[in-house]
């Protein structure tokens, strides 16, 4: 069983991530990690923060030369803005030149709708929003994403399975449906403004980002991440939480913002008559085979062997510029959300880390199936296992 942990805030001098129970032998990088983690900071419409804050990854654990050793993997995700934030947030005197135009924090008591602020000061008992949003920001996803990059390699290089991520809706634009990446474009993916894959969509995008932004608003959109090249039968019908749906569902709604998952074509099927809404088995010359992949991959919470394809929906950034009607918590007047910087849009960055949520689930269900202490191991176990199936 894979368990994976996160810790650290989002001005905070460091992200920690744990990723324990990973076999030995996985081959993977510093250099791996750091460029899945520059991938994360990519996108049109993410704010200020993202152009000069640094990822310092450092290996702590786990990882010795190039390979996993079967023991939990430790990584440090350092905020090279620290010294800054130290300043900043400080309750001491501050420097006015590490400070550098910054303004000194003011309790933030005016929670943002949308935000955890609020939900967060009444249940933690806080008198302003400074301490939940600093967990509660996707900065935290950076060590998601450095969790990921492992399990990915650790699926390559058992099943040869590839992950990809593109957009496909941002605001009310849409990508034409039914052109589907693969992992050979994710270098043109990463090149997109909007790692969208139709250029068309992108430009149209592209300006709807720079309507939002010109308007102090901000916008959502929807990501699919695909899965090509893994066997049928990870996951299992004969208990809930052993679907695959449910353990994907789960883990890309865990990431912030994410307020809708579908798998296939989801919601759309249930629009949709049965007789076309399914997949239909046929012979062909390599094997059985789906006609079409309206299901997105998965039957009974198994995995068929064909494309997995799941979308998330993300909801607009809550930090508005033209701030939404709230409280100020200090006084119970109405007033309006704390607002400094923020992102317009932060949906390609979301399709990276929901590659990262579904790496991990897919890896933990190829070790439920496949077992494994080594990597030769699990790969041994996958490819036995393909040659013996009853019915290829
Ligand atoms: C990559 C990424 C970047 C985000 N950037 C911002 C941001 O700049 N400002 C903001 O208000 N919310 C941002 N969010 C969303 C908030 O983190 C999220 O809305 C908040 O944690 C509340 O959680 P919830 O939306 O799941 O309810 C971002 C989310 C992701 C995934
Ligand atoms: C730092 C990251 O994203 C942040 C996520 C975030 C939020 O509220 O979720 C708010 C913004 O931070 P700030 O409030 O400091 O401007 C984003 O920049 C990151 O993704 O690395």
């Amino acid at each position: 069983m894979l368990r994976w942990l996160t810790a650290g805030e989002s001005h905070g001098p460091a992200l920690v991530a744990t990723l324990d129970g990973l076999p030995a032998g996985v081959e993977v990088t510093s250099k791996e990690i750091q460029a899945a983690l520059a991938r994360r900071r990519l996108g049109y419409g993410r704010g200020a923060r993202m152009a000069f804050e640094a990822d310092e990854l450092e290996i702590i654990g786990g990882i010795r030369h190039g390979r996993t050793l079967g023991s939990p993997i430790a990584m440090r995700i350092g905020n090279s803005e620290w010294p800054k934030w130290d300043q900043v947030m400080s309750a001491d005197p501050v420097d006015p030149e590490t400070l550098a135009g910054l303004k000194r924090n003011a309790p933030l008591t005016r929670p943002r709708p949308g935000h955890a602020d609020l939900a967060g000061m009444q249940k933690f008992d806080f008198d302003e929003a400074r301490p939940i949003l600093e967990r509660a920001s996707a900065r935290e996803t950076a060590a998601r994403v450095a969790l990921g990059e492992i399990a990915a390699q650790f699926i390559a290089q058992t099943t040869g399975a590839t992950i990809v991520s593109h957009v496909v809706e941002l605001g009310t634009v849409k990508a034409p449906a039914g052109v589907l990446p693969s992992h050979a474009d994710v270098e043109r993916l990463d090149a997109d403004p909007l790692r969208c894959f139709d250029p068309d969509a992108s430009a149209a995008m592209v300006a709807e980002v720079d309507a939002a932004h010109k308007d102090g608003d901000t916008l959502g959109g929807v990501v699919e991440v695909i899965v090509e090249g893994l066997p049928p039968g990870l996951g299992s019908h004969t208990q809930w939480d052993r679907r695959l749906d449910s353990r994907l569902a789960a883990a890309l709604m865990g990431i912030q913002a994410i307020k809708g998952v579908e798998l296939g074509d989801g919601f759309e099927l249930a629009r949709t008559r049965g007789s076309l809404a399914h997949d239909e088995i046929v012979p062909t010359p390599e094997g059985i085979r789906r006609v079409s992949g309206r299901a997105g991959g998965t039957e009974g919470g198994m995995t068929t062997g064909e494309l997995l394809r799941v979308r998330a929906a993300m909801k607009p950034i809550a930090t508005v510029p033209r701030a939404l009607r709230t409280i100020d918590v200090q006084t119970g007047e109405e007033t309006r959300a704390h607002h400094q910087r923020s992102d317009v849009c932060a949906v390609p960055a979301a399709g990276i880390v929901a590659e990262a949520m579904v790496a991990l689930v897919v890896a933990d269900a190829l070790l439920e199936k496949f077992g494994g202490d080594s990597v030769g191991e699990t790969a041994r176990n996958v490819r036995t296992y393909l040659e013996n199936l009853s019915y290829r």
